[in-house]
């Protein structure tokens, strides 16, 4: 009897302080008419709670094949994968994550509000519950006040805010991006780039963030996780020293260069294993 409370404690802090996802030696080829194509080989990745990770890479180095994986939208063929100490599809279930695209994706015939309600009406979210989500995540994104309007009304930088308000509305502890700021332009990007990182200081979420731009991914980023391709790997992993409050200045600084550099190097060095 006195045994189980010390093991009881130890459980949950192994389930506090564990990584929220862990890859270990994890592949996936995918077989295609022209033959097997190395998607992803060997990736060693630990991401802590509240962790902000950027992916950069390449085209086809494998960074949305990862981020599909820990969704369970892709299944490995090598190696092992958990996400908050369970597998992919477990955490699926348990609603682990929201995902936000390349491109909003919000339904032109829904009005703002009625596009984030859709996951909590999915869900089977009382009205009530509903209503309240969706006034909250609007306003975390700063469009409180939008709900009655449709998509075409808006921005592509808000379209995009909306569309991240819905991967909030229920409340996961892990955030995938998948180049979310891709397609907009560098002054809207900083903008929103800013109110990641605000809404990411307010909420304590994990977030696994793809971008092509260094820039982007040294601003925001805790930990950096640069990739090359074929086959897609895992070449360096950079722990960022920048403090977790950024001004859009810290830019500037050398601490900032320094990682950019650091950054630019390891996708040299991808690319010219390639030739
Ligand atoms: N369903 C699939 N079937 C076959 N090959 C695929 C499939 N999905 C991805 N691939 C291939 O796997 C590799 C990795 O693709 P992935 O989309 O993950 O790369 P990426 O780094 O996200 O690229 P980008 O930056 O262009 O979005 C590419 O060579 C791609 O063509």
């Amino acid at each position: 009897m006195t045994a189980a409370a010390p093991k009881t404690d130890r459980d949950d802090l192994a389930r506090t302080s564990g990584p929220v996802i862990e890859a270990q030696g994890l592949g996936l080829t995918f077989q295609t008419a022209d033959g097997p194509v190395h998607a992803l080989t060997g990736v060693d990745l630990s991401i802590g709670k509240g962790d902000f990770v950027s992916f950069i890479g390449p085209s086809g180095c494998g960074k949305t094949t990862f981020l599909r994986v820990i969704a369970d939208l892709e299944q490995p063929t090598e190696g092992t994968i958990t996400v908050n100490g369970v597998s992919p599809r477990e955490a699926r279930l348990a609603r682990a994550y929201g995902y936000v695209f390349q491109a909003a994706g919000l339904y032109p015939w829904r009005t703002i509000g009625a596009n984030v309600r859709l996951p909590l009406e999915i869900m089977g979210y009382s009205k009530a519950e509903q209503a309240e989500r969706v006034a909250r995540v609007l306003g975390l994104v700063e469009l409180a006040g939008f709900e009655k309007k449709f998509p075409w009304q808006l921005s592509g930088g808000m379209q995009q805010r909306a569309s991240i308000a819905r991967a909030l509305a229920f409340d996961a502890d892990i955030l995938l991006m998948d180049e979310p700021f891709g397609a907009l332009d560098e002054i809207v990007r900083d903008h929103l780039n800013e109110e990641v990182l605000r809404l990411w200081a307010k909420t304590r979420k994990t977030i696994c963030f793809v971008t092509h731009s260094i820039p982007e991914a040294v601003y925001l980023s805790t930990k950096i996780v640069v990739m090359s391709p074929r086959p897609g790997r895992v070449t360096d992993v950079i722990e960022s020293p920048l403090p977790r409050e950024r001004p859009l200045e810290i830019r500037e600084t050398p601490e900032f260069l320094e990682i950019a550099h650091r950054v630019r190097e390891g996708l040299r060095a991808g690319h010219s294993y390639d030739v």
